[in-house]
């Protein structure tokens, strides 16, 4: 809390590349004729796999030798040759991988640890199928995925976007490599701002792509040019410095994350003003300043933003009134089923909680000391983190999860907060 008359502690948080800028960006360069300079690229799991299977793919990538960023020398077309491709945890890497690889020629396996294989990927192996490439999934069409790929004809495609973005994103991508144009109409749509964010990209990297339509979208099948593109901080990750600053009175600064920002996830700072923060949104940064105390008694649909619900799920407790959430069912099919286990976990520390299919609503009230279940869900170990820095008798059971993002977490949560543990 603010002390009365005293101004905000104030803070740089530094925060790390996105991830979904840094895959997909890796993708198009590895996409593209000549060398591409990828600056500031996220360093973490995530990335780190997608890096690897594009390595697996043919594709040569090297980190600058000042440690600015990487190199990737494109392949200017899909991949050829042959290789079990390992996915790790990673959705963005089984979502946008096999596209490509069907746009190729060889024979490509991917593969992904037990919480990956769970999630769901049939509406893809169904679009490439529809498209002609010969696709094998497992049972109930999840990981292993194999692609026998002989180069990939366009056409007209309807696909379902009610589970994942990611199906309708990888598809995209890989739409300039076709021999022919590409038609795509997606049915229910959820976390539309990451196709926003694969539109803008592939523009970057010289596709010609249009949404004719609301839901249809339009790919000429040019292929890519090379180009550099600076990443941007990583908004998913900023919403747990954002709601630090919200929950300690204290005022919080992200660099290189303005409100043009090509990330949904930055409108997150909009749910904070609602209860209660000031947010001032530049241009080149953006700032939320805490009064220690959240207002809540609202409901907020943030299946757009979905990835960062549970910033605010974790800290609802700490405010005056319930807060609902909604619109956030594809939530439940992530690296955890996020609804139950925030619900969960809230449950756990004595806080009363409602779940419905798509929604949870958060009761006010003192938590009890618990430990929190973190399912190898970095974002249920960030989210609680900062509930923690308030509630101070909550303990993670798998503090390093936070690798998948950002393996710097703890370390940046304690500078700015030494009453977060180091971990
Ligand atoms: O395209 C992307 O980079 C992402 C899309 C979102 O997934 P869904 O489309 O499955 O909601 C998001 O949750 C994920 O962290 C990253
Ligand atoms: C859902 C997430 O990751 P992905 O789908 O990229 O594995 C996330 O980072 O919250």
């Amino acid at each position: 809390m603010t002390t009365a008359g005293a101004p905000p502690q104030a803070f740089h948080a530094h925060v790390p590349g996105s991830k979904s800028l840094t895959n997909r960006a890796l993708l198009l360069a590895a996409a593209a004729g000549g060398s591409s300079v990828l600056a500031a690229p996220l360093v973490s799991e995530d990335t780190t796999a997608f890096r690897a299977a594009l390595a697996q793919l043919g594709c040569r990538i090297v980190s600058l030798a000042d440690g600015s960023g990487w190199q990737v020398d494109g392949l200017g077309r899909g991949p050829k040759g042959a290789g079990r491709i390992w996915c790790a945890d990673a959705g963005t890497a089984a979502r946008f991988l096999p596209p490509l690889a069907a746009t190729g020629h060889g024979d490509f396996v991917f593969e992904g640890s037990a919480q990956l294989t769970a999630r769901p990927l049939a509406p893809l192996a169904d679009a490439l199928r529809r498209l002609g490439a010969r696709v094998h999934t497992a049972g109930g069409g999840t990981l292993p995925l194999r692609v026998e790929a002989a180069g990939l004809d366009g056409g007209g495609l309807e696909v379902d976007g009610g589970l994942s973005s990611q199906f309708l994103s990888g598809l995209l991508m890989a739409g300039p490599l076709l021999r022919t144009p590409l038609l795509i109409r997606v049915r229910d749509l959820v976390s539309r701002p990451y196709v926003d964010m694969t539109l803008a990209l592939m523009r970057h990297f010289g596709a010609e792509v249009s949404e004719d339509a609301p839901g249809e979208f339009a790919v000429r099948p040019t292929g890519y040019r090379a180009t550099g593109l600076r990443i941007e901080p990583d908004a998913s990750t900023a919403s747990y410095f954002f709601a630090a600053a919200a929950v300690t009175g204290s005022a919080v600064t992200v660099a290189g994350l303005g409100r043009d920002s090509l990330q949904g996830d930055v409108r997150f700072v909009d749910v904070l003003e609602r209860a209660g923060a000031l947010v001032r949104r530049g241009s080149e940064s953006t700032t939320v300043t805490g009064t220690g105390a959240l207002r809540g008694g609202f409901t907020v649909d943030m299946g757009e933003i979905s990835d960062t619900f549970m910033t605010l799920a974790a800290i609802a407790p700490l405010a005056d009134a319930p807060i609902t959430v909604r619109g956030i069912a594809h939530a439940r099919l992530k690296e955890s089923d996020r609804i139950e286990a925030v619900a969960r976990n809230l449950r756990a520390a004595g806080v009363r909680t409602e779940t419905g299919r798509d929604r949870i609503t958060v009761h006010p009230g003192e938590t009890s000391a618990a430990r929190i279940a973190c399912h190898r869900d970095h974002r249920i170990a960030m989210a609680f983190s900062v509930l923690n820095l308030r509630t101070q008798n909550l303990t993670l059971d798998d503090p390093g999860c936070v690798a998948k993002t950002f393996p710097g977490f703890h370390a940046e949560l304690h500078r700015l907060f030494p009453r977060h543990p180091l971990q």
